[in-house]
């Protein structure tokens, strides 16, 4: 199949590529990016007006697929996926059971092929059971094409297993995704602590309790040499830890999530379980110092922590709902809106966080996250102009859980193509 994308502002950051191009795809490739393609194809899509994006790489999502399908599959959030402009999810392994062993990495990637509309990497745990106490088979997943190990949903807080679990990661290739959370120290707390909590009677969540495992992740990365990526970072001081590393020149990374660039506490009305997530909204010193991380290159990568929950899961307190918002169908919106439009973000940064540098962090940026040729044809058409409210009765995600209903945006997905073919056009 040949699809012909034309007149479209193509952003590619691997090659600088940052102008009016036509692309040219045949099956699963690209094979021609450059002024007037006149060539026949069996799709022409008139990108005029649109960005021409390497399809997003989405480093940080829940499909909560095996054991947990109430909450989202691997094809109602391969769908979403698809409608959000991603063409990559990592799966991250806190389901029932958990993966982490080789034969579970297998068994999701088999079903995603054939449930999926786009591609699915499932990350493994690290610890077996994600009970902290023995480390998975981390040889065999690696082997089984995990590209990271994760223990999201916690942290390993035994530094001692877990820098052997760096070890053999590093030694395996892949890099370790860490969720930073001092479980000894949240107490209870559901929310940022701070003044609002107080005012609604909730126990809070200090910045310390992510920042300290921060620090100590990023000394156990200096001592195992292990790649390191941060999970969805929430606070100011991991932004300033995650420069000092830059900086020494360790291999550390880190991401935000659109929540937490966006929102505060503040925005915080009522006790309303869709405010609630992990780690919680901070305050709006954290919120600026974590732009500011995103417009210097300090923070690399944009991901939405898609974390879906059933209605009855999060229509209550945020004393009981569970922790954890949907964020793939709006992220590209929201980043948009919030960021490039502001001037925080360049177009070409939005690309670079959203897709070439996850790449880079999966080792794929030879195949993915570039519009140029010979790469894979996974590519998101993105329309700048559009202005609508964001509805949650248009997700395709089971999890309607989103404190973004019926925020004001700017641009929308117009179409994504997986491997040369169309998956989602709007
Ligand atoms: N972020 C969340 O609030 N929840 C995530 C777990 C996680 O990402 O830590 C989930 O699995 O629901
Ligand atoms: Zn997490
Ligand atoms: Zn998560």
């Amino acid at each position: 199949m040949r699809v012909l994308i034309k007149n479209g502002h193509v952003l590619d950051p691997a090659t600088g590529v940052d102008g009016i191009c036509d692309v040219l795809t045949e099956d699963q490739r690209i094979i021609g990016v450059k002024e007037h393609i006149e060539e026949q194809a069996d799709r022409v899509i008139d990108a005029k007006g649109c960005y021409v994006m390497p399809g997003f790489i989405d480093l940080h999502v829940h499909l909560r697929d095996p054991g947990l399908e109430y909450k989202e599959t691997l094809e109602t959030g391969g769908k979403a996926a698809a409608h959000g402009g991603v063409t990559t999810v990592c799966a991250m392994p806190n389901t029932k059971p958990v993966i982490d062993t080789k034969e579970r990495v297998e068994d999701v990637h088999t079903r995603a092929k054939e449930d999926s509309p786009v591609h699915v990497i499932q990350l493994g745990a690290v610890t077996v059971g994600q009970a902290g106490e023995e480390l998975a088979d981390i040889e065999g997943m690696a082997e089984a094409g995990c590209h990271a190990i994760s223990e999201d949903g916690k942290s390993v807080m035994n530094a001692s297993l877990y820098r052997e679990g760096m070890r053999r990661a590093a030694a395996s290739g892949i890099a370790v995704f860490a969720h930073c959370e001092d479980i000894h120290m949240v107490e209870g707390g559901v929310m940022n602590a701070d003044q609002k909590a107080e005012a609604l009677g909730l126990k809070g969540i200090t910045n310390a309790v992510e920042d300290v495992i921060v620090a100590r992740d990023i000394l156990l990365a200096k001592e195992t040499g292990v790649q390191l990526h941060l999970c969805h970072c929430s606070t100011a001081d991991s932004v300033r830890m995650v420069a000092e590393a830059k900086k020494d020149g360790l291999p550390v990374t880190a991401e935000v999530c659109p929540h937490h660039f966006i929102m505060t506490t503040d925005d915080i009305t009522e006790d309303d379980g869709n405010f609630k997530m992990n780690p919680p909204l901070r305050s709006k010193a954290d919120v600026e110092a974590l732009r500011e991380g995103l417009k210097n290159d300090i923070m690399d990568v944009i991901a939405t922590d898609h974390a879906p929950h059933a209605e009855q899961e999060k229509d209550k307190s945020m004393k009981d709902a569970a922790f954890g918002i949907v964020g793939l169908e709006t992220s590209a919106a929201l980043t948009y809106t919030e960021l490039v439009e502001t001037g925080v973000l360049t177009p070409m940064q939005m690309a670079e966080k959203m897709s070439y540098n996850p790449a880079k962090i999966l080792g794929l940026s030879e195949e993915k996250g570039s519009i140029s040729e010979g790469k894979i044809a996974d590519i998101v058409v993105f329309d700048p102009s559009k202005e609508y409210e964001i509805d949650k009765h248009t997700f395709f995600s089971k999890g309607k859980n989103t404190p973004f209903h019926g925020r004001k945006v700017k641009g929308e997905v117009r179409c994504t193509i997986v491997d040369g073919v169309p998956v989602y056009e709007g």
